[in-house]
């Protein structure tokens, strides 16, 4: 039995970092593990242009403890005005790795997102000509669509026919929470990633909503039935390249978890390698962990995997906080229900 595994230092090509006081509380949490991380730009108000995604990146820099190391790749917000050579020029210097696209009202902070997708197509065009990626929540918005058919019918109606009509764009689907998923990214060779988040690894639709509503397993794209999970589980346990770790651990306060119409999001950055692990053991694949959280990522964004290594080891129960202190109040640490052993020494 395994009880000591060394890997490259991982990245999070998913993650929110938020402003302010919360950005001061989380950043350490995944800077602590995490090497680098493609940093969401829903913000209120978003990050739009290559001036706010500089100012961004410098605060996000700032906020960073003077003794961890960490590289935030910025992104920019996709809205139905973004001008495709401001696009270009922040492309050109290195500053953004990617753009984000949020249908209107698919989650949180998404109100400027697209409506018309046609609107967006010279920006489109013009990244797959640069070949910057196109990081995609994917979810249909229709009030008539069942919130658990929102990313099925997404994939049909909106994203197939994009990457048809763009040839060469390359396109991660973020956070995929069902088999849908998973089976259009097997099916296209060329030019397309998913991100698999690591709750979508642990909970199913029952974890939510059985024996009493659990506010901090309810995130966007919600999770699916058990079998959604599965072949999430199966996708990450792979090896195959085109599925990476983006946690899209996405912090609120309890405050506004906890109560009526509450946040979208679960706060996932404290224990992250700790569950992954966990989950890997249990499907007798802790060898492709590596894969998952530091070698599949960095390939698909055409950089180089980290010379850095961590190593995790197994032993007594991890302890780990319930929740994390911010500025803004306490968020609550994801928890998975069961305990967990493997910690990064
Ligand atoms: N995943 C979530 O449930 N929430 C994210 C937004 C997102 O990634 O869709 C957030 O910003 O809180
Ligand atoms: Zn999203
Ligand atoms: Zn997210």
């Amino acid at each position: 039995m395994t009880h000591s595994l060394t890997i490259r230092r991982p990245d999070d090509w998913h993650l929110h970092l938020r402003d302010g006081a919360m950005l001061q509380a989380v950043l350490p949490e995944t800077a602590r593990h995490f090497a680098r991380a493609i940093i969401m730009p829903n913000l209120v108000p978003p990050i739009v242009t290559g001036d706010h995604a500089a100012a961004y990146r410098e605060r996000i820099l700032a906020a960073l403890p003077d003794d961890m190391t960490f590289e935030p790749l910025m992104t920019l917000y996709l809205t139905e005005d973004t001008d495709p050579t401001d696009v270009a020029a922040a492309h050109a210097t290195g500053l953004i790795r990617a753009v984000k696209l949020y249908p209107a009202g698919a989650t949180t902070n998404s109100s400027s997102g697209v409506r018309d997708f046609d609107k967006v197509r010279p920006v489109l065009e013009k990244m797959a000509e640069i070949g910057l990626p196109l990081c995609v929540h994917g979810e249909v918005t229709e009030a008539e669509i069942d919130i658990f058919d929102r990313e099925a019918v997404f994939i049909d109606r909106v994203l197939d026919p994009i990457r048809k009509t763009t040839p060469g764009l390359r396109v991660v689907m973020e956070h995929i929470t069902t088999s849908n998923g998973v089976d259009y990214v097997k099916a296209n060779e060329k030019d397309l990633g998913a991100t698999i988040t690591t709750h979508h690894l642990i909970i199913n639709r029952n974890h939510i909503l059985v024996g009493g509503i659990k506010p901090h397993y309810y995130c966007l794209p919600v999770a699916k039935r058990e079998e959604h999970r599965l072949a999430l589980l199966t996708a990450a346990t792979s090896g195959d390249a085109r599925f990476f770790l983006g946690t899209d651990s996405a912090p609120h306060t309890d405050s506004n978890k906890e109560m009526a119409c509450g946040c979208a999001g679960c706060f996932t950055a404290t224990n992250t390698m700790s569950l992954l692990a966990e989950m890997f053991e249990r499907a007798d694949a802790l060898e492709k962990l590596e894969a998952f959280t530091s070698l599949n990522g960095p390939a698909f964004y055409r950089l180089p995997a980290n010379e850095e290594t961590i190593t995790l080891t197994k032993g007594d129960e991890v302890v780990y906080p319930a929740k994390i202190e911010s500025g803004d109040g306490p968020v609550t640490v994801f928890d998975p229900g069961f305990p967990l052993h493997w910690r990064v020494a």
